[in-house]
């Protein structure tokens, strides 16, 4: 019975999630229904028959593949409502995990077919997300992607548009997309843009390619926060310098399963990670592309890695302070998820 008290244990503890995509976030019974509203054909018209659409499965063979789930839910993704609703809804799927901060990120050049300006796609992302710390009582921030296939001109429009939401709900830019095919040196022009404006940056790096991204990520993107990081083993000197320089990683395991930015779990890096000091992050990347969810995700690291309990709010704290926050909320986040884990009985 051992499992069944880890399982409520790990549904009860409070989290964060730093690493979500709203477009790898989306309900398949949302997606059913804002179909049928907008007059989108669908392969089937089922909530079952949908999941294999927009899931990857156990065969998935590389980030290429995996992004390939990615049009499917985009397609639905291009009005104002839409992109609320999907907002609000994360909100309140994380609410159902007992995350108390949940930071959302999209691409705002991927929701323009229809005609939004890339402010009004924030807009909207931002208000549906306001109205679910209203009603849910999750905090939360928005990440403004700029996608690696897109060009300069199109990415320093989405920071530009960025820059006018923050303080407003936005809290920092990203780089997304085929990380092998287009490295970080062709976005410098981008993010010098966004250290001059003032943004916050987080790059996904070392995921589907090696440190040496992580590195160019950090030291000529402005980088503060990496998303995977996982091939960062392969460097120590890498390594050393993320540490030093206290860089968190937002680690999505059953995603980086997937796409293969390791070959098992035997390979994850994690253990190895918090035993060497780096501010190793916990969060889901695609719970809908990715069949999982935040609880899910701890769930699988102390099954494979046997973390105590302890160990598993080293990681939930360390997403604490990893937050995109200033330093006084913060401090309110940390002090309620410190008492609220002290309520069950844990340990800090
Ligand atoms: O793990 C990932 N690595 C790189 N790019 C990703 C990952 N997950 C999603 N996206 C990309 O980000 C876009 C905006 O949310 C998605 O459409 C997908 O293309
Ligand atoms: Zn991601």
């Amino acid at each position: 019975m051992a499992h069944h008290r880890t399982f409520d244990l790990l549904s009860r503890l409070p989290k964060v999630d730093l690493h979500l995509h709203l477009d790898g976030s989306v309900k398949p019974e949302t997606l059913l229904e804002l179909a049928l509203h907008q007059g989108i054909d669908l392969p089937v018209y089922d909530r079952e028959g949908l999941i294999p659409h927009m899931r990857v499965g156990e065969e998935c063979g590389s980030l290429i593949e995996y992004l390939s789930k990615f049009h499917f839910t985009t397609r639905i993704m291009q009005s104002g409502e839409a992109l609320e609703r999907i907002a609000y809804e994360v909100v309140q799927q994380s609410a159902e995990h007992n995350c108390k901060y949940v930071e959302v990120r999209f691409a705002p050049q991927l929701h323009r077919n229809n005609g939004l300006t890339v402010e009004e796609t924030i807009h909207h992302v931002v208000e549906g997300m306001k109205r679910g710390q209203r009603d849910f009582g999750v905090r939360g921030g928005v990440i403004a992607i700029c996608m690696r296939n897109h060009s300069c001109q199109s990415n320093l429009e989405v920071i530009e548009a960025a820059a006018q939401f923050v303080g407003k709900g936005v809290v920092a830019v990203d780089l997304a997309g085929d990380e092998a095919a287009y490295p970080p040196e062709f976005f410098r022009e981008v993010f010098a843009e966004s250290t001059r404006l003032g943004i916050p940056v987080t790059i996904h790096a070392g995921e589907a390619a090696g440190a040496v991204n992580v590195y160019e990520a950090v030291t000529n993107l402005g980088a503060v926060r990496i998303g995977h990081g996982v091939r960062l083993k392969e460097n120590r000197s890498i390594l050393e310098m993320v540490k030093e320089r206290r860089i968190p990683l937002e680690m999505c395991p059953i995603s980086n399963i997937q796409t293969k930015a390791v070959s098992s779990w035997e390979a994850y890096p994690i253990r190895e990670y918090l035993e060497q000091g780096l501010l190793v992050t916990i969060n889901t990347d695609n719970p809908s592309v990715s069949g999982t969810d935040i609880t899910n995700e701890y769930r699988v690291l102390s099954d494979r890695f046997g973390f105590t309990a302890p160990e598993l709010v080293k990681l939930i704290m360390n997403g604490v302070d990893a937050a995109f926050l200033d330093e006084a909320d913060k401090l309110l986040l940390r002090r309620e998820m410190e008492n609220e884990i002290s309520s069950l009985g844990v340990s800090l």
